[in-house]
């Protein structure tokens, strides 16, 4: 059995599969560092976690108790956000690879410090279990220069400093899972929405552009990060708070929380004030703005495709975005395809593994 650790900003959903990809059984914590849920197939309980590597700790030992104890598994596998230039495939988890990403920290504040508690406490727990990791910023390694370039000096884009982009693993499962069902058009354009949301070109389902950046920061409004915004505004907001505190405020205090007190989209869509329709209409709006610069990239668009959890279940801001979008392909189908960065890393980790079968 294989175990697939998504340690998001905020949440960790465990899965196991077979090495034949089945899934058997599933589980998360939300809302770490305050208190949120622990589930694991239909059982759930609150739960107070204090960081990523203790909501582990909390789903590993109800896995031991549901007869999956850490000891008979053949691998865990993970989604680490960002692998920074190099880490551009799934790896073994080795001493180098673990100080890579280590080095990609200041490039995801949010995520790899989780992804990294993750892979920790599981070292403790099973020390012999091979580990292995999945990149979200793999997937766009076929970005063209010109995409993934930002314009300053040499030293500066030689030293790292360029676009990556993110979700990646949910976008590689979203190509596969229409290029199974002969639905993957030439030019896609897809909507990763949740908690962190993102959209991107695919070429022949490959990436060719997308609005993540350096760090997962950039591009759409999210739930408690600004998306794009000039950096001199940034500098400005530094100058009097101090460059810990911007980079808090930016990624947890700012989006739709910042815009009308909570992240969370279904919330927001059953309000009926001012503030939350402002949010959405902000949301929706800077989602066609960007996704139409997307297009352009494409040259043209032949479906939509949205995921993630507003993606997936918010019908009315997928029809908002779709409709705003219509004006480059009023014919153009939109697929709604469930979050599968799980099953993804899953195959990853089956593909570099020998496992039984
Ligand atoms: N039925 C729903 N209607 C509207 N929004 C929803 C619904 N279900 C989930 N969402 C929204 O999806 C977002 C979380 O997405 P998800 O992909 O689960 O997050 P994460 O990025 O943490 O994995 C939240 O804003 C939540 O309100
Ligand atoms: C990269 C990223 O934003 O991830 P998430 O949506 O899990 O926060
Ligand atoms: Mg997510």
């Amino acid at each position: 059995m294989i175990l697939v650790v998504n340690a998001g900003s905020s949440s960790v959903k465990v899965a196991l599969f077979t090495p034949t990809l089945r899934e058997v059984l599933r589980g998360s914590v939300t809302e770490i560092g305050a208190t949120g849920e622990l589930t694991l197939g239909p059982a759930r309980q609150p739960v107070r976690a204090t960081d990523h590597g203790a909501a582990l700790a909390y789903l590993l030992a109800m896995l031991a108790a549901s007869g999956h104890p850490a000891q008979n598994l053949t691998a865990a596998a993970h989604r680490v956000v960002h692998g920074g230039a190099t880490l551009t495939a799934p790896r073994f988890l080795d001493d180098a690879t673990l100080a890579e990403i280590e080095a990609c920290v200041p490039l995801a504040p949010l995520h790899n410090p989780a992804n990294l508690q993750g892979i920790r406490a599981l070292q403790r727990l099973a020390p012999d279990l091979p580990q292995v990791a999945s990149f979200d910023t793999a997937f766009h390694s076929t970005v063209p220069p010109v995409e993934s370039t930002y314009a300053l000096p040499a030293p500066l884009r030689d030293g790292g400093l360029r676009r990556y982009g993110f979700h990646g693993l949910s976008y590689a499962a979203l190509a596969s899972h229409l290029r199974d069902r002969n639905e993957l058009p030439r030019r896609l354009l897809a909507f990763h929405l949740g908690n962190g949301a993102s959209a991107c070109a695919l070429l022949d389902g490959a990436s060719v552009a997308t609005t993540m950046g350096y760090s997962p920061l950039d591009g759409l409004v999210m739930g408690t990060r600004t998306g794009s915004i000039d950096g001199m505004a940034v500098l400005a907001i530094a100058r009097t708070q101090g460059i810990e505190a911007t980079e808090t405020l930016l990624n947890r205090a700012s989006g739709l929380k910042a815009l009308a007190g909570t992240s969370d989209m279904r919330t927001l869509l059953a309000r009926d004030d001012a503030e939350a329709r402002f949010a959405i209409d902000h949301f929706c709006h800077w989602a066609i703005r960007q996704g139409a610069g997307l297009a352009a990239a494409l040259g043209g668009l032949d479906a939509l495709a949205f995921t993630g959890g507003i993606g997936e279940n918010a019908t009315p801001i997928r029809t908002r975005i779709a409709q705003g979008l219509a004006f480059l392909n009023p014919q153009a189908p939109t697929h709604v395809v469930p979050a599968q960065e799980e099953r993804q890393i899953a195959a990853d980790a089956s593909a570099l593994l020998p496992l039984p079968s």
